[in-house]
């Protein structure tokens, strides 16, 4: 594993806190019956629907203030408004999540769930049923090919996250199937969307990718679909204010039925159809 001293606090506090909850005893291993995410970001596309994961995410390291909404209502209107898949962090100290929202919100929803934690042991695994498991390369180092076979063997599918193109090759060959490109140096917590686009071309073309983090504007989302995005997941900026309102329009980025101008970041003159297209 890599030195943690380059870990921004939060951070090392996030990876310790994971190491204690790995430390408690669970009884058995989860048998998970996924729904299929790709399949979902297929049906996503097939409707003119960017495929996003929306992420249910109370409250952040790197965000002020903690949304007291109830979860399960976020995430009602989150896929009202077209997202795909859904994420929920289920860690509970510093972003508000836990593995009982995680449970309530994959019953109330019928797309697939990601569970968004900090798993660096296997136990942790058992935690709760999900459609989907993250694992960070940088966190699990040398362990990456046993917990993916590990969460694999339990029937989740699962997401590896990278960030530079040593951890990608890692990934790689590891087998990793789906692979998400963070977008925020966990060492700094800064997010620059060029990361994205500097390990994309990189990624083999049957691996299914996913744009993570800092994605803002439909400007964004359409920059992050031409380096080669699969789909996204989007957290502050869809938690920050009329949750089905902010998917909705990171949704039709490429729709072309935006108001001329409306949270374009980048500046860009959008010159095409304005009208509403009906839902
Ligand atoms: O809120 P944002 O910038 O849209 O980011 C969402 C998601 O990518 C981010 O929450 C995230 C990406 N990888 C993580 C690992 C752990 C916790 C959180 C994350």
């Amino acid at each position: 594993m890599e030195d943690q001293t380059e870990l921004a606090p939060a951070v090392r506090s996030i990876l310790a806190a994971a190491r204690d909850r790995a430390a408690e005893g669970r009884s058995g291993e989860v048998a998970v019956v996924p729904r299929d995410l790709r399949a979902a970001f297929d049906r996503a596309e097939a409707d003119g629907r960017v495929p996003l994961i929306a992420e249910v995410k109370p409250t952040s390291p790197t965000t002020d203030g903690t949304r007291e909404d109830d979860p399960v209502a976020l995430a009602e209107r989150m896929v009202a408004g077209g997202a795909a898949a859904l994420s929920v962090l289920t860690e509970p100290e510093h972003f508000g999540g836990s593995v009982e929202t995680l449970e309530r919100v994959r019953e109330a929803v019928d797309v697939p769930v990601l569970r968004k934690d900090f798993l660096v042991a296997e136990s942790q695994l058992d935690a709760v049923e999900s459609d989907v498991v993250l694992l960070i390369a940088r966190f699990v180092g040398d362990d990456l090919p046993d917990l993916l076979a590990a969460a694999r063997d339990r029937g989740f599918q699962v997401l590896v996250e990278v960030h530079n193109r040593d951890e990608l090759e890692r990934a790689v060959d590891a087998g990793a199937s789906v692979i998400g490109v963070n977008n925020r140096d966990l060492a700094e917590l800064v997010v620059d969307l060029g990361t994205f686009e500097s390990v994309a071309p990189h990624v083999p073309d049957d691996v299914t990718l996913i744009a993570e983090s800092g994605i803002g504007s439909p400007g964004d989302v359409r920059r992050m679909r031409a380096a080669g995005a699969d789909a996204l997941l989007v957290g502050s900026a869809i938690m920050d204010g009329d949750v089905e309102a902010n998917t909705r329009e990171l949704v039709r980025a490429e729709a072309g039925d935006e108001e001329a101008g409306a949270g374009g970041a980048d500046g860009e003159t959008d010159t095409r159809d304005t009208t509403e297209t009906p839902t």
